[in-house]
């Protein structure tokens, strides 16, 4: 043997051990998916014998039966990595993740390909008993709030709403500062009031105030409260100021970014020392009270502009719960949807019912007001609507035209060359379509062009990319 022939046999052994020790099945097709080698974890997930199998193409094997499409197939049209999921019919019914590589030579054509496929039997097993033990835990957690009084009426079905619900839970047992962010009718004060309901404190008053709402000569004596003739005007006794009202529950300040900076250091001396002095008293008064404070603005943002001082940003902002738009969350529009449907035949005492296709453009909105302008389209297609089954026509315009603008949405931040805006939209187009598609035969059809255009449209968006 010359040394030659030693190093080959090295490498070979190397090689086969690496295939071998795989807990993985592995394959190696030439160019055209022909297969080369197979590892024996394989064949013993397939059944199949090793002499049956070297020599045939892979992409027969969905023709048997075993496989319902064919990997190889697709890395040979793509040519790039692609990553599956596939029902393996073998020996027992198994489910598998296939990725696929091509390996090419200095000319760019393939030369072998190599597949990886992962048992996922085991995992979707634990991942099934996992969900089983979550959604025990979530009936659980329920029920829990069933008996500590909670109504229920927080629509919480899309799985940023349902995390949203157990981070409020668990917050809702200890004292620390909430800080609510989202956009105005996102449901912050739902969830202030859900976290008083669900804590130690919810037989005392929740009380809550709109830093907004009050006007800014009034809002010193409303929150602090006076004594008798701390004022002209003022009451005879003077009168007890909201923090005071609040003792023994909770606090929440609503858009808290509206607090005037000259009140805001103010509130920190509060939420520090847990006192208070009424306008034109000597004497402070000790209030115990847990803060939850909410904002339609990034407070950050605001304290970065000098806007808001960062210390009570940093007070008020223990534990940040931030409500997504109703447009990130659309799993909770038809739920939200039936149920003040609900509500609001109970109001009126009527019976009126959603036709399918009137989901559908609830659905496909992007509800600048969130839950909020929901709610009220919702009781005003209640209230207005003659016949019993409310459908599309009964919908406001904005509702209408989102469906039917929705196919795409573009937007301009700038006046730019029209070439451009073309490319750019071609670029996404395909990408998308090469996504989605599992041939290039595929995504011609889907963009009604011919298959050598997007196969030399894409190579072109390839190589710009350099991937
Ligand atoms: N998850 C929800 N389930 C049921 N109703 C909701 C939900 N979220 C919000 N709502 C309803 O939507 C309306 C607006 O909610 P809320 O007042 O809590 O919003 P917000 O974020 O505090 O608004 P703003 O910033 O304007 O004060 C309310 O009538 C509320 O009952």
């Amino acid at each position: 043997m010359t040394n030659n022939d030693n190093e080959l046999e090295f490498i070979k052994e190397q090689l086969n051990a690496i295939l071998e020790s795989s807990y993985d099945g592995i394959y190696i097709t030439d160019g055209e998916g022909r297969f080369l080698n197979i590892n024996n974890r394989l064949l013993e997930m397939t059944g199949y014998k090793k002499e049956d199998v070297i020599g045939t193409h892979a992409q027969d094997l969905a023709k048997t039966g075993i496989i319902n499409k064919s990997i190889v197939e697709m890395v040979i049209e793509k040519k790039e990595r692609i990553t599956i999921n596939q029902t393996l019919k073998g020996k027992t019914i198994k489910e598998i993740m296939v990725t696929a590589t091509p390996i090419l030579d200095e000319k760019g054509k393939i030369k072998y390909i190599v597949a990886n496929v992962r048992d996922m039997t085991d995992l979707i097993y634990l991942e099934n008993e996992c969900k089983k033990i979550q959604s025990l835990s979530e009936q659980y957690y329920l029920e829990l709030m069933k008996e500590r009084g909670y109504s229920g009426k927080v629509i919480a079905e899309s799985e940023e709403m349902r995390k949203i619900m157990q981070l409020a839970y668990r917050v809702a047992q200890v004292d620390s500062n909430v800080l609510l962010e989202g956009e105005s009718g996102t449901g912050k004060e739902v969830i202030a009031r859900f976290i008083h309901e669900m804590s130690p404190r919810n037989k005392a008053p929740f009380i809550s105030i709109n830093c907004a709402g009050i006007p800014e000569s009034l809002l010193d004596a409303e929150l602090f409260g006076y004594e008798e003739g701390a004022f002209t005007g003022a009451r005879k006794r003077g009168k007890m100021g909201l923090i005071e009202l609040a003792d023994g529950g909770t606090l929440f300040l609503d858009e808290l970014n509206s607090l005037p900076i000259g009140l805001q250091g103010k509130l920190l001396r509060v939420i520090e020392t847990f006192e208070i002095r009424r306008l034109g008293s000597e004497k402070s008064k000790k209030i115990n009270f847990r803060l939850i404070a909410s904002t339609n603005k990034n407070l950050k943002e605001l304290v970065d502009k000098g806007l808001f001082r960062k210390d009570l940003y940093f007070r008020v902002n223990t534990v940040p719960i931030i409500l997504p738009p109703l447009r990130e969350r659309k799993k909770d529009i038809i739920p939200l949807a039936t149920h003040y449907l609900q509500y609001f035949n109970k109001k009126y005492n009527s019976r009126k019912d959603l036709s399918i296709n009137t989901f559908k453009y609830l659905e496909a909105y992007n509800w600048p007001g969130n839950v909020r302008e929901l709610k009220n389209v919702i009781e005003r297609l209640v209230v207005m609507t003659e016949n019993d089954v409310i459908t599309e026509k009964d919908l406001p315009n904005e509702l209408i035209n989102s469906l039917n603008n929705d196919k795409f949405q573009i937007i301009l931040r700038d006046i730019v060359p029209l070439k451009e805006l073309i490319d750019e939209a071609e670029t996404k187009l395909i990408k998308l379509a090469m996504e989605h598609c599992h041939s290039t035969r595929e995504a011609a059809k889907a963009l009604k062009i011919s298959q050598t255009s997007i196969v030399r449209k894409y190579k072109k968006i390839r190589e710009k990319l350099g991937s």
